[in-house]
């Protein structure tokens, strides 16, 4: 405590007991005074523990005079204040974030009286003078709800559980219920006024993220003259930041950024101001660009599991249990060439267990090298003299995860050591194999047993990687194993399209899930962009460890 300097010190009323109270410029402490210094327990952020309490001033929400039948709870009930000397008429109500289970943040507040009023606006002042510091925290939002997303609950959530926390801390949003399908994506792309607004909000699932996503980095490429079909241009990076309500389905932008799907914790990172920067895969089919992706670009068992939930969406977050339960049952593969151009450097492999947490030592890396090199993200010369490694097969799954894909249903996700921030995908081939087989596999997607510990599942950490289903491997396979092959690798497909014209059939192909949007290409060819947008979230964070503001040592 003593490390900052003081800016305030007085004896105030907390529940008409006595407290000493202490504002420096990191955190505001109260310390009841008759239990004095024998203060010994365990505490978290916020929490009360033996009459010692410590908050953050980065994590106060806002600070507020208190008024005689004024709302004093985030509940919204009002209150008569009592008016008896101890309760000095003169309070100030402190509104800050308190940890709860999972990752989950609450807004809490506790109610400082005080003995004149002049005293009271001193403090009043000199917090909101503290508040007005943080600089990262946003004043203008664009918020954007798909009332139709998940349960379907999504403009509730934001009425109830959102709006008054932005209002409590004076943020204040232009709202739109969104109408149709890409109505945000397009209002993002062509008319949104973007410098009116510190960030773009979007209360939905992953679809709706998406849409939002999409707006916005098309909108930059748009202003800055980048031609976004091209495979090989440097995009340029959003300066805006995202937030995510989560209201949708599955909400694995938001779990693995956030480390839950609370609306109220998400609410209150926006609140905070929190950066947290995000890759984006741009997919292509030749020379034109399809979609970009987050989170999982899947080939078989994810395609065919979207395909047939898409039928079922009015089964709501159901529709993925029912669908996965038929496509596992279906058990089909499909025949293809995958080829992808490694990661390079210290990024970790995807078996390494090193998950991407708050602060993610392998991101911040990412980033400092990127300053370095100003020219790191575009294709250089030596990228296209990197070997691309090609691998033909039967797959029942071709994923590639460019975060965790953490989500309720599978708590680590589809890679749990993929990050989010590294410039990187972390490509999961699962090969042909028994259903039995199968199924060991995606349950471990559910427990803490390694789903990449099967003879016929690989993993690779890549930057770039394209796929070829069988039937298309006679047209632009014969170009690509002539250049990397040579005459071998001719030879060798000659003799696939032999095959092809004896039996006479089409191999069944499958369909890519892009972050939960079916693509309408089987060929593609991805690449990855490192930190091209940056999030209203700061990633999941480990069980803090905090000094006692009295006594120095770890509580
Ligand atoms: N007003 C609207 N009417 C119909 N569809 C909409 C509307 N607004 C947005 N959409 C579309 O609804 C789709 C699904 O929305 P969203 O992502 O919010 O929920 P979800 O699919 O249930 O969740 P998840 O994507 O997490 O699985 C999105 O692709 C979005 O483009
Ligand atoms: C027969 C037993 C099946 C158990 C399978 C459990 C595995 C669940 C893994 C879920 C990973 C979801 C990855 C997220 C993808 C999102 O991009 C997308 C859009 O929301 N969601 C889906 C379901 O495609
Ligand atoms: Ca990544």
């Amino acid at each position: 405590m003593e490390k900052q300097p003081r800016l305030l010190c007085s004896e105030l009323c907390v529940q008409r007991r006595p407290y000493e109270v202490i504002l420096n410029c990191a955190i505001l402490a109260w310390k009841d005074v008759q239990i004095g210094q024998k203060h010994t327990g365990r505490s978290i952020y916020g929490s009360v523990k033996a009459g010692s309490h410590c908050v953050p001033v980065c994590e106060i929400i806002a600070v507020q005079e208190k008024e005689d039948d004024s709302p004093c709870k985030d509940t919204g009930k009002w209150q008569k204040v009592p008016q008896s000397p101890v309760d000095c008429q003169h309070a100030f109500t402190v509104f800050y974030i308190e940890r709860t289970r999972q990752h989950c943040w609450r807004c809490s507040n506790v109610t400082f009286h005080c003995s004149d009023q002049s005293l009271c606006l001193l403090w009043v002042q000199t917090i909101r003078e503290q508040l007005g510091l943080l600089t990262n925290r946003p004043k203008r939002l664009l918020v954007y709800i798909n009332p139709y997303g998940g349960k379907q609950r999504g403009k509730q959530i934001y009425d109830h559980k959102v709006a008054p926390i932005f209002s409590r801390a004076t943020i204040s949003t232009d709202v739109i219920v969104t109408e149709r399908a890409n109505h945000a994506r397009d209002h993002l792309k062509t008319e949104a006024d973007l410098k009116k607004y510190d960030g773009v909000v979007c209360v939905g699932g992953d679809g709706m993220f998406s849409e939002i996503m999409h707006g916005l980095v098309s909108r930059m490429q748009r202003d800055a003259g980048v031609d976004e079909n091209s495979m090989e241009e440097t995009l340029v990076p959003c300066g805006l930041r995202i937030g995510i309500i989560p209201s949708g389905s599955t909400d694995c932008v938001c779990y693995a950024t956030a480390g839950s799907n609370d609306p109220v914790t998400s609410a209150l990172h926006i609140v905070v101001g929190d950066s947290q920067p995000m890759d984006i895969c741009s997919v292509h089919n030749e020379d034109s660009l399809l979609r970009y992706s987050v989170s999982l670009l899947g080939y078989g068992f994810y395609g065919d599991v979207l395909t047939d939930s898409e039928r079922k969406r009015w089964m709501g977050p159901a529709r993925y249990d029912i669908s996965g339960v038929k496509t596992f049952l279906s058990h089909r593969y499909y025949e293809g060439t995958v080829s992808f151009l490694p990661a390079e450097g210290n990024l970790g492999t995807p078996r390494d267990k090193m998950q991407c947490l708050s602060g993610c030592a392998i991101c911040r890396q990412t980033s400092s090298d990127r300053l370095v090199s100003k020219d790191e993200d575009s294709v250089s010369d030596a990228e296209c003299r990197d070997t691309w490694t090609v691998i033909r097969g039967k797959f029942l799954a071709i994923n590639a995860a460019s975060m965790s894909c953490a989500c309720p249903r599978s708590p680590k996700g589809l890679s749990p050591s993929a990050h989010l921030a590294d410039g990187t995908t972390d490509l999961i081939l699962v090969r042909k194999c028994s259903r039995i087989d199968f199924l060991r596999h995606l349950l471990r997607h559910t427990n803490k047993d390694d789903q990449f510990d099967h003879s016929f599942v690989e993993v690779y950490r890549v930057k770039q990687f394209r796929f070829t289903p069988r039937h298309q491997e006679c047209d632009s396979e014969v170009d690509l194993r002539e250049r990397e092959s040579g005459a071998g690798g001719k030879r060798f497909l000659s003799q696939i399209c032999r095959e092809h014209r004896a039996c006479g059939c089409m191999p069944s192909q499958s369909n890519w899930n892009c972050d939960g949007e079916i693509l309408p290409y089987t060929a593609i060819q991805v690449r990855v962009h490192c930190q091209l947008i940056t999030l209203f979230a700061r990633g999941i964070e480990e069980q803090p460890v905090f000094e006692d503001p009295y006594t120095h040592c770890a509580i």
